[in-house]
């Protein structure tokens, strides 16, 4: 049997090789090239691990920079009892009042998720968690001590995402200069799914036009659990019940460009069916998966991350077709496959992930 340290040791030899592949003239050479001409090859940060920490639990909270997951979510919500709300703001407020680790992250790194928009909850939040004390602000940029990215769950309707925003904005209005905050709304309830086309436009445009980029919208999250028992299904090991929703949902994101989170493996002892689930959610389509455990995140990272074989399938593919398209075949035989452009595609979304995570 190997160790936790070992696994986590023989993950990360794993990724210094890739890094090393990655570093090879052939790959800057492809990837400058297809970044610098293809309006799509959008690099953000990775969230292939996205793990809940209770915002109300210290010990736990500690936890948040010794691990590997891509994306820390500090918890407001369901992870936190209603007794413990208060102090769950107050800790993840005091984390972005003193900690230089919290304070420097630019991107997405530490998130926090606040209550469902629309409750005296939520607007507790928004109140607490974006207002730091005013004797730190003097010493202080204000980008550093607001939270960077928020998660916003059981979001079923356009008129929440509005509450949302303008809620946020109110808090914001006396800020000068703030960077974008970067949002991802859930998707756990019938009728959210039901209206996703329309929440994600509402969202878009309203950043867009009405709060003038203030706001970015950055993907969805699958809340599985929520969604079960709103619809009244049976949780299964191969999560059937849930196919549906799982592919709606990717569609949706993708054909806005927006990242896209898979369910919780709420089993988190089993690190064998955490790795089954991870990688079918890896091949439908999905940017990352929701962890709840450290356990958890080694399995997942790696599932979310190209192996060897498929850099290497995709960079040779990109070759050929190079070639072929200057000969003048636009099908063509590679590795005993039909290659034509959708192949070209899926290459290029092979090296568009290995991009986020090296910017890791
Ligand atoms: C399951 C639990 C209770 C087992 O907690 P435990 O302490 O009994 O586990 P353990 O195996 O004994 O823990 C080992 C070590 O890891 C630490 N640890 C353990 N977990 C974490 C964690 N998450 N973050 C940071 N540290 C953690 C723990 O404190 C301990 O530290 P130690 O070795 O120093 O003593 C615990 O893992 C936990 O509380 N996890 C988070 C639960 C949570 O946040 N749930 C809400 C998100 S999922 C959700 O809401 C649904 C969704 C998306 O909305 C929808 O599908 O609808
Ligand atoms: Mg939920």
């Amino acid at each position: 049997m190997i160790s936790f340290r070992g696994k986590a040791h023989q993950f990360l030899t794993q990724i210094s090789f890739y890094r090393f592949q990655l570093e090879s003239k052939r790959l800057l050479h492809l990837s400058n090239r297809l970044c610098s001409n293809d309006a799509s090859f959008r690099v953000s940060y990775p969230t292939r691990a996205v793990l809940y920490v209770p915002g109300s639990d210290s010990k736990k909270l500690t936890k948040i920079f010794t691990t590997n997951a891509d994306c820390v979510v500090m918890d407001c919500e369901d992870g936190v009892a209603l007794n413990k709300k208060a102090e769950a703001r107050e800790k993840i407020r005091n984390l972005y009042d003193t900690d230089e680790r919290v304070q420097n992250n630019t991107e997405g790194k530490f998130a926090v998720r606040i209550n469902p928009a629309e409750t005296d909850l939520a607007s507790e939040d928004i109140k607490i968690l974006f207002n730091p004390k005013s004797d730190i602000l003097k010493n202080n940029s204000i980008n550093n001590l607001l939270p960077k990215c928020i998660f916003v769950p059981k979001t079923s309707t356009s008129q929440e995402v509005k509450w949302l925003f303008e809620n946020l904005n109110n808090q914001l209005k006396n800020y000068d200069d703030l960077i974008k905050l970067n949002l991802f709304f859930y998707m756990e309830t019938a009728i959210g799914l039901i209206n996703l086309n329309d929440i994600i436009k509402t969202a878009l445009s309203l950043s867009k036009d009405k709060y003038n980029s203030k706001f970015n919208l950055e993907g969805f999250v699958f809340g599985s659990d929520d969604f079960c028992a709103d619809i009244e299904a049976t949780r299964t090991k191969d999560a059937f019940e849930l196919t549906y929703a799982r592919q709606k949902l990717i569609a949706y994101c993708k054909g806005y460009k927006l990242k896209v989170i898979d369910m919780v493996y709420i089993d988190f002892k089993d690190l064998e069916g955490l790795r089954v689930q991870c990688e079918q959610g890896s091949r439908m389509g999905f940017t990352g998966k929701q962890v709840i455990h450290p356990g958890q995140v080694d399995v997942c990272q790696q599932a979310f991350t190209p192996s060897k074989e498929r850099i290497d399938w995709a960079l040779g593919l990109i070759e050929a077709f190079d070639q072929h398209q200057k000969s003048g075949a636009g099908a063509f035989t590679y590795k005993g496959q039909m290659i034509d452009m959708p192949s070209l595609l899926q290459a290029k979304n092979i090296l568009k992930i290995v991009e986020k995570v090296k910017k890791n």
